[in-house]
């Protein structure tokens, strides 16, 4: 039974310490590349979560031998294949599955259906299935043309030229691809070369993906943001352990405490050689009044006194490197000195929920003027009279759910409906909240 709400009083301090959770967008690559990889791979600090869990179980499915030790630590037995050929795979609302398998199991070829829940059958997949089309694979679209559910049938796998595919509704299908490159070049015994067709969005978790490649002994050969050539001899090795960091977006919420709680929140799991993306959202906090010291696996942020008058600064930033801790940014805007514009933002509107239209409404709850456009949304902060106690829907989104509990250092607590939700990347997180703020 999912709990229907949590009540959250107004509050006026954070801080404390947190253990982060392992990056989920790390974790679900390693996953598939030691499957992918000959040789066991013992991972330390795995997310333990939805999405990570649907990698693992589908793994399973597929015939890879999965140890469990502990829930942040499994051994994956990699073969290079899937030894099952056939297979129903239910793979949540988790992109960082659903893309980077679909690549897979059309390029490694069987009878596979890749279903999800309701709303993964409204995130867009077609740039990725074009591309793998493009090589002949055999995949079609249950319901409608470039969405999940997907079937894919044994095809002949074949290049000629280099593969392209579109990088501007989301960076996880040229992730999806560079991912089974080796596979494409060792069944084609051809170099692979990925091109990207207009804009790439999202441009640090390509860097995430070819950093955790590089781990399995596959190095790419980048050209800028659009081409990127892998070897006919590629071949992934195991590297025998590998300890996955601590995740950055949802260190974003931490680093927001600290913030507008004063804090100190000292935060252990990603420091300042983190290889995510997100990590960069610290530059948003100190540019909002923060003070961050950073160590090698470790940050800790403080802030102004907000319960002496004080605001955060207002900002105008293209968020679009950063599209996920982005959403922690427009709730720190209620707490600006003056109107804040996230910009280049157009790729929320089809992750979890509608992201722009969600944040709009629910901001708009707690009292902020909020306006929006395809790819922006604009936030002028709530004055101290105008905050008003609400009830925000989540949207069967974690993000929203771990937002919004940045928004009760204003006078009035708030209700956040279905906050279970956040276990898609971060069950625990209303618990380890609950330790920081006062
Ligand atoms: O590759 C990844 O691990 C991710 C890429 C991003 O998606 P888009 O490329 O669709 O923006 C991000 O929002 C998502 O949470 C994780
Ligand atoms: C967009 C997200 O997830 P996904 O990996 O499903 O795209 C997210 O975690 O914010």
């Amino acid at each position: 039974m999912r709990t229907p709400f949590i009540d959250l009083n107004a509050v006026s301090t954070a801080s404390g310490v947190v253990n982060l959770p392992g990056s989920k967008s790390i974790s679900n690559r390693v996953l598939l590349l030691a499957a992918l990889a000959i040789g066991p791979t013992r991972i330390t600090g795995l997310l333990d979560s939805d999405d990570t869990r649907v990698m693992l179980k589908a793994l399973e499915t597929l015939g890879v031998s999965v140890g469990r030790h502990d829930q942040e630590t499994v051994t994956i037995g990699g073969q290079g294949d899937f030894p099952n050929k056939q297979a129903e795979i239910f793979l949540g609302n988790a992109g960082t599955a659903f893309r980077p398998l679909t690549a897979a199991l059309a390029v490694l070829g069987g009878n596979y259906r890749l279903h999800g829940v309701a709303r993964m059958h409204e995130r867009p997949i077609g740039d990725l299935v074009d591309a793998l089309r493009s090589m002949g694979a055999l995949i079609s679209c249950e319901q409608n043309e470039g969405y999940p559910p997907l079937k894919i049938t044994p095809g002949n796998l074949n290049i000629d030229g280099p593969v392209k595919v579109q990088g501007a509704v989301s960076s996880q299908f040229l992730t999806a691809l560079l991912l089974v490159a080796p596979l494409i070049a060792q069944k084609t015994a051809q170099d692979v070369v990925l091109e990207v067709e207009g804009e790439l969005i999202s441009k640090p978790y390509i860097q995430i993906t070819l950093n955790m490649m590089a781990r399995f002994g596959v190095v790419v050969r980048q050209q800028g943001w659009s081409r990127f050539i892998i070897a006919r001899n590629a071949v992934y090795k195991s590297p025998g352990q590998l300890e996955i960091e601590g995740d950055a977006s949802s260190a974003s919420y931490f680093m927001a405490l600290g913030l507008v709680g004063r804090g100190p929140v000292r935060i252990n799991g990603v420091g300042e050689n983190s290889i995510q993306g997100d990590i960069r959202f610290a530059e948003t906090i100190q540019a909002m009044g923060g003070k961050i010291e950073f160590g090698d696996t470790w940050l800790e942020v403080t802030g102004p006194d907000l319960t002496r008058g004080e605001k955060l600064k207002a900002f105008d930033e293209d968020f679009n490197l950063v599209p996920d801790a982005a959403m922690t940014a427009a709730a720190l805007a209620l707490y600006a000195d003056g109107p804040c514009m996230l910009r280049n933002i157009g790729s929320w509107r089809v992750k979890e929920t509608d992201r722009i239209e969600a944040m709009h409404k629910e901001l708009a709850k707690v009292g902020a003027t909020v306006t929006s456009g395809p790819d922006w949304l604009r936030i002028v902060p709530p004055l101290s009279s105008e905050w008003k106690t609400a009830e925000i829907e989540t949207y069967d989104d974690h993000r929203m759910a771990m937002c919004f509990s940045l928004a009760v250092f204003g006078p009035v607590g708030l209700r956040i409906l279905d906050p279970d939700c956040v276990a898609k990347t971060f069950p625990a997180y209303f618990d380890v909240y609950k330790t920081l703020v006062r």
